[in-house]
C-alpha cells in the first residue's frame, strides 16, 4: 500500500475538461503513438486527472460515469511505470489488475496486450480465469509475466495452490488495480480479496476505479487503502448528471407486461431506434422468447447470456463489436445476493433455472464494464432489478462520448423500481427535470397497426418452442466453442467463421410478417422512421476515428430524439415553410423528397 502521509486524503471533484493533452500529462511518447495508432487523440476528463496522479505513486480512488475512459486511465501510468522499472525478472508479476468478470479481464488483456505490442517493449501480461486448469496457471505464471489480469477468487486460489508464493508476491508487487470496484463485493469476492488482503506489501501503490459510488467501494477503500486520492467525476452534488453520461438519452414508454413485445416489435420493425441495438431481459427465456419472436418476423438477433461457454461469450461481443449483426440480446444476472434474492421470486426464473441443463457461469458479467462498440440504443425489455444495475446497463452507449438512447419498456409491476431508478438519478417530476422522458416517436396508432399480427405470433412462441430453441442453441455454441478454439488459435481475426444470429426456427419469416404493408403505418410513424433514418445517415459510419474526435455535442442536434417531437411535426406542418431549426428543416427537405 502506498505510504500513508500526515495531510488528509485529498478530494478532486471536477467536471471541467481542461485542455490537456497526452504530452502534457507526462505519458511516455511510445504511449502516446500507441494511442495515436487506437484513434485516441486527447484525454478523457478522468484521465486527465488520474494520469500525473498515478505517475505520481499515489494510491487513487476513481469514480466516473460508465464509458468515461476509466480503462486507460489506469493502464496508461500502470505501464510506463513498467517501462521504468528495473528489467530484472520477478519471481511474481509487478502489477495486478482484479476485475470481477471474466469478460471483463478478457477486455482488459486485450486492451493491455494491444499497447504493448504497439510499444514493442518486452513486457509480458497473463490473464488467469477460473475455467483454466491449473497445470496451465503454472505455465502461465512460469512465463514470469509482469502483469497479471484476474478475478479475485483466481489470485486467492493462486496462493492456496502454491502457484504464486506470497514471498515473490511481497518482492515484486508494485501496483494492484481493482477495476470495476463497485462490482467487486457483489460479485461474491470478498473473501477473496480479504485472504489476498494481507499478501500486498506496504510499499505498493492502489487503485480503485468504479462507475458508482457505493458502501462496497468504501468497504473496499478501508480494506486496501490508506491514504488515497479520491476522484470523482462529475461533480457529487449536481446529482441530476451523477451517473449517466450527458450525451444518452433517456426515455421510457408504459405498457403492460403482456404487449411487451408488441411494443419492442413496433420499435424495431417501424425503424424507431437507432441501431446497434442491445436489448436486456432478466431471464434466459426471456431472451429466447424474444429472438423467437423477433425471427418470425425477420429481424435476427444473437442472444449472450451465462450458460453459453466462454469461447462463444466472447466471440459474439467480438461480432457484435465488429458490426456483424445489429441486434443483441443479453441476459444480465449477477451472483449479487440482493438481485438473486428478488430474480429468486419471479416464477419465470426459477423455471428457466429447473431447464437450464448447463451451468450457468458465476463468472460472466457482460452489462458491467463490458464496452460494447458503437451501441446506439439500450432497450430495457425487463427493468433492472436494482438502480445500480440500469445505471450499468444504460452505460453500454454513450461511450468515450459517442451518443446514445436508451428506452425502458416499464409494465405496472415496474413502476416501484422505476420510481427507485429516478430517485436514484435525482430525476424529479416537481422540478420537472424529467430526465426519463416519455419516448416521443411511437404512436398508439402505430403500436395498434401491429397489435394482431404480434399477438398471433407471440401465441406461436410456446414454452415447448423456447425451451427448445435455448436447448438448441446451446449445443450449437458448445459445438461451435470447440471449433472456436483449434481456429482461433490459428486464425486469430476471422470473425465470420461462426455466426451468433443464426434463425433457431424451423420455417422462414412469412412475407406478410417480414415486411410492414404501407397502409399499416400511420403518417407520424413514417416521418419518425423517416428522421431516425435521416439522422443515421447524417451520422455517418459510426467511424470510431471520428468518434474519437471528442468534438462535445456535434451529433447532439442532429440526433433525432432531440429534434423530432410529434409536437414539432405538427407546428412544422402548421408552419409550412417558415418552420425553424432543426425540426422544421428537416420536415421540409422530407416533403421536398415525397413530392
Ligand atoms: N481518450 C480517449 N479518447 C477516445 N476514446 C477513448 C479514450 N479513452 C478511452 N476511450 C474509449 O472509450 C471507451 C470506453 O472506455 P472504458 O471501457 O475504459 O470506459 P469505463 O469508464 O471503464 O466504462 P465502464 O464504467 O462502463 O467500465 C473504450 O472504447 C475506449 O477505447
Amino acid at each position: 500500500m502506498a505510504e500513508t502521509t500526515e495531510k488528509p486524503p485529498k478530494e478532486i471533484e471536477s467536471e471541467e475538461e481542461e485542455d490537456q493533452t497526452f504530452e502534457t500529462l507526462g505519458l511516455d511518447g511510445r504511449l502516446i503513438r500507441a494511442l495515436n495508432k487506437k484513434k485516441i487523440h486527447k484525454p478523457t476528463p478522468i484521465q486527465q486527472v488520474a494520469i500525473p496522479l498515478i505517475l505520481q505513486g499515489k494510491d487513487v480512488v476513481a469514480r466516473a460515469k460508465t464509458g468515461s475512459g476509466k480503462t486507460f486511465a489506469y493502464l496508461l501510468p500502470l505501464l510506463q511505470k513498467l517501462f521504468a522499472s528495473e528489467s530484472k525478472k520477478k519471481l511474481a508479476p509487478s502489477a495486478i489488475v482484479l476485475v470481477p468478470t471474466r469478460e471483463l479481464s478478457q477486455q482488459v488483456y486485450t486492451e493491455v496486450s494491444s499497447l504493448i505490442e504497439f510499444c514493442r517493449v518486452p513486457l509480458k501480461v497473463v490473464q488467469l480465469t477460473s475455467s483454466m486448469p491449473a497445470p496451465d496457471w503454472k505455465t502461465a505464471l512460469a512465463a514470469l509475466p509482469e502483469i497479471l489480469v484476474t478475478t479475485p477468487a483466481c489470485i486467492k486460489k493462486c496462493l492456496s495452490d502454491g502457484v504464486l508464493q506470497p514471498a515473490s508476491i511481497d518482492d515484486s508487487l508494485e501496483i494492484l488495480v481493482l477495476d470495476e470496484a463497485d462490482l467487486l463485493l457483489s460479485y461474491g469476492y470478498e473473501a477473496d480479496i480479504k485472504a489476498f488482503t494481507p499478501h500486498i506489501p506496504k510499499r505498493c501503490q492502489c487503485l480503485l476505479m468504479s462507475a458508482t459510488a457505493s458502501d462496497d467501494v468504501e468497504k473496499l477503500k478501508k480494506l486496501i487503502l490508506h491514504n488515497s486520492y479520491i476522484l470523482t467525476l462529475p461533480e457529487v452534488g449536481d446529482i441530476k448528471d451523477d451517473v449517466i453520461p450527458k450525451n444518452v438519452q433517456q426515455f421510457w414508454i408504459s405498457c403492460s407486461f403482456r404487449d411487451k413485445l408488441l411494443y419492442i416489435l413496433s420499435l424495431l420493425k417501424l425503424e424507431l431506434v437507432q441501431k446497434k441495438v442491445l436489448i436486456f431481459t432478466n431471464t434466459i427465456d426471456m431472451g429466447f422468447r424474444l429472438k423467437l419472436f423477433l425471427e418470425k418476423f425477420g429481424i435476427r438477433s444473437a442472444v449472450l447470456n451465462s450458460e453459453l461457454p466462454q469461447n462463444s461469450r466472447l466471440h459474439i461481443l467480438e461480432e457484435f463489436n465488429a458490426g456483424l449483426f445489429d441486434y443483441l440480446i443479453a441476459t444480465d444476472n449477477s451472483k449479487s445476493k440482493e438481485s438473486e434474492d428478488k430474480a429468486e421470486s419471479s416464477i419465470e426464473l426459477k423455471k428457466s433455472r429447473k431447464h437450464a441443463k448447463h451451468k450457468a457461469d458465476s463468472e460472466f458479467g457482460v452489462v458491467r464494464g463490458i464496452d460494447f462498440k458503437n451501441v446506439h440504443t439500450v432497450v430495457n425489455l425487463d427493468m433492472p432489478l436494482s438502480a445500480e444495475g440500469y445505471v450499468h446497463r444504460i452505460g453500454r452507449t454513450g461511450r468515450a462520448y459517442s451518443t446514445g438512447a436508451s428506452i425502458s419498456l416499464v409494465s405496472p409491476d415496474e413502476i416501484t423500481i422505476f420510481e427507485k431508478i429516478k430517485s436514484f438519478l435525482g430525476d424529479d417530476e416537481k422540478d420537472d427535470s424529467n430526465l426519463i422522458a416519455p419516448f416521443p416517436l411511437l404512436t398508439k396508432n402505430a403500436v395498434e397497426s401491429l397489435r394482431y399480427r404480434s399477438e398471433d405470433v407471440a401465441k406461436s412462441v410456446t414454452k415447448i418452442a423456447v425451451r427448445e430453441s435455448r436447448a438448441q442453441d446451446l449445443r450449437n455454441e458448445i459445438l461451435n466453442s470447440e471449433k472456436l478454439k483449434s481456429h482461433f488459435e490459428v486464425n486469430p481475426r476471422d470473425l465470420d467463421l461462426l455466426k451468433h444470429d443464426k434463425v433457431l426456427s424451423k420455417k422462414p419469416p412469412a412475407p406478410h410478417l417480414r415486411d410492414v404493408p404501407d397502409y399499416l403505418l400511420d403518417a407520424t410513424t413514417k416521418e419518425a422512421s423517416k428522421t431516425v433514418k435521416l439522422a443515421r445517415a447524417a451520422m455517418g459510419n459510426p467511424n470510431p476515428a471520428r468518434r474519437n474526435g471528442y468534438k462535445k455535442n456535434t451529433k447532439k442536434n442532429k440526433d433525432p430524439l432531440k429534434a423530432f417531437t410529434t409536437e414539432g411535426q405538427k407546428r412544422a406542418r402548421r408552419d409550412g415553410s417558415k418552420a425553424e431549426g432543426k425540426d422544421g428543416n428537416d420536415y421540409r427537405r422530407q416533403k421536398k423528397r415525397k413530392a
